[in-house]
């Protein structure tokens, strides 16, 4: 059977679905989440209404929010049974297995966790956005012989996030950056981590095994291990802290062109949906200015620029979203193995609401392959064997 014009390799340009969670547009270079520009919501909200219109679909009202921030707030510590079992993993694995494992956790200990409904599904959701940023923290803290640092019921999720990652709330400049990356990480449309979540629900299995199973497709360097191998670029190049921005971006061209010329992939740059520009990169480019300037290091803008204009002088390829947040994680202080954890704890807003949204009209997951194997073939009978 020939089937090559129906084969969609990748499924790329394939329509699987509606969603009214995001829309990503390539044309206009545009991301709504539910309708609101994504820079728009950058700019005047935290990131817990953002997730609260994420799984909603409107923004909350005062009391709305004042209710979800009593969960949230409620929910922010490890239990001693998840700390016994992280502390039980090797220090040295990648702190996404840390991630998965502790999604895994928190789905056998929830009280409802095969209970379905949508609302038991939405205070799954809420529980594990409260709690990711204390297991994030606390392996990085782990790793680094570090003592934990238990939760701060007085400060919203950002400070507390980096508060129990460095054991103090840094300059509003940084939460604020930082609430950025949250915010611009949460929701996009059916990419492949989503569409696993999707899947994975769409058998009816619980949404923990939903999120763990997104956690796994997450991971990958094409998805979103790319913000630390942004950051392990920028190592293969040479930070040179004391280095004039001028010199680090000639020598980060010249490592573009070299590694372009041995047909590397250079990740951090090219979308299978976006071709002409990430509309996410231009606002979280404007915090990394900011981080720059903050943290006085603009030898790693020379870095940015110079890998960025190489790229596109050489192959009109644009950076994604992965681009500038990596460096940006990096000036904050954060270990470059937990960049991809940073974005777990984002996009678990738009991985439960999609669960959410694929239950409330649910249709089994199941394409077709055309089969390339050999022709019908027979097992020898025994006697013939022998
Ligand atoms: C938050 C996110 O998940 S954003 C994505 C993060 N991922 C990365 O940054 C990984 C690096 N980028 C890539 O691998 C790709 O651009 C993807 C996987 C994101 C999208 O890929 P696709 O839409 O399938 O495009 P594909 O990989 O086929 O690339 C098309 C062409 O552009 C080239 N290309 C695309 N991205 C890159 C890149 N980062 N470096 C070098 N060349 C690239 C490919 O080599 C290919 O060239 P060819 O036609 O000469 O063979
Ligand atoms: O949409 C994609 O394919 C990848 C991406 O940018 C994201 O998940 O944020």
């Amino acid at each position: 059977m020939s089937t090559e014009n129906e084969i969609h390799k990748g499924l790329a340009g394939v329509v699987a679905d509606t969603t009214a969670i995001s829309k990503v547009d390539p044309e206009s270079n545009s991301l709504l989440y539910r309708g609101y520009p994504v820079q728009e919501l950058a700019a005047r909200c935290s990131f817990e209404e953002v997730a609260l219109l994420i799984w909603t679909g409107e923004l909350p009202g005062e009391r709305e929010l004042a209710a979800f921030l009593e969960v949230e707030r409620s929910h922010r510590a490890l239990s001693p049974e998840l700390r016994a079992v992280i502390d039980a993993l090797p220090a040295d694995c990648h702190p996404m297995d840390v991630c998965r494992t502790a999604v895994s956790v928190l789905g056998a200990q929830d009280p409802r966790s095969e209970d379905a409904s949508p609302e038991a599904n939405l205070a799954k959701a809420q529980r594990l956005f409260a709690a990711m940023p204390a297991v994030v923290a606390y392996d990085q803290r782990r790793r680094r012989g570090q003592d934990p640092v238990e939760p701060r019921e007085d400060l919203d999720y950002c400070e507390n996030f980096l508060h129990m990652a460095f054991g103090e709330v840094p300059a509003p400049e940084v939460v604020r950056a930082f609430s950025v990356s949250m915010v611009l990480y949460a929701e996009h449309s059916f990419n492949c981590s989503t569409f696993t979540a999707r899947t994975i629900a769409s058998s009816l299995a619980d949404l923990h095994s939903a999120v763990t199973g997104a956690v796994g497709a997450l991971k990958g360097a094409l998805h979103g291990g790319a913000n630390e191998a942004v950051m392990e670029t920028f190592e293969e190049i040479g930070i040179r802290t004391d280095e004039p921005q001028e010199e680090a971006e000639r020598r980060a061209k010249e490592w573009m062109d070299a590694a372009l010329a041995q047909k590397r992939k250079i990740m951090g740059f090219g979308h299978r949906v976006y071709k002409h520009g990430d509309s996410r990169v231009p606002t979280m480019e404007a915090s990394l200015h900011e981080m720059i300037e903050h943290y006085g290091r603009p030898e790693l803008l020379g870095l940015y620029d110079g890998l960025a204009k190489s790229m596109d002088e050489a192959k009109g390829i644009k950076p994604n979203l992965d681009y500038p947040t990596g460096p940006v994680y990096h000036l904050m202080g954060f270990d470059t193995p937990t960049f991809t954890p940073l974005f777990v704890a984002s996009r678990i807003t738009g991985w439960t609401a999609h669960v959410m949204e694929q239950l409330a009209d649910n249709s089994l997951i199941r394409p077709l392959s055309a089969y390339s194997g050999p022709e019908e073939r027979h097992v020898p009978e025994a006697d013939a064997q022998a």
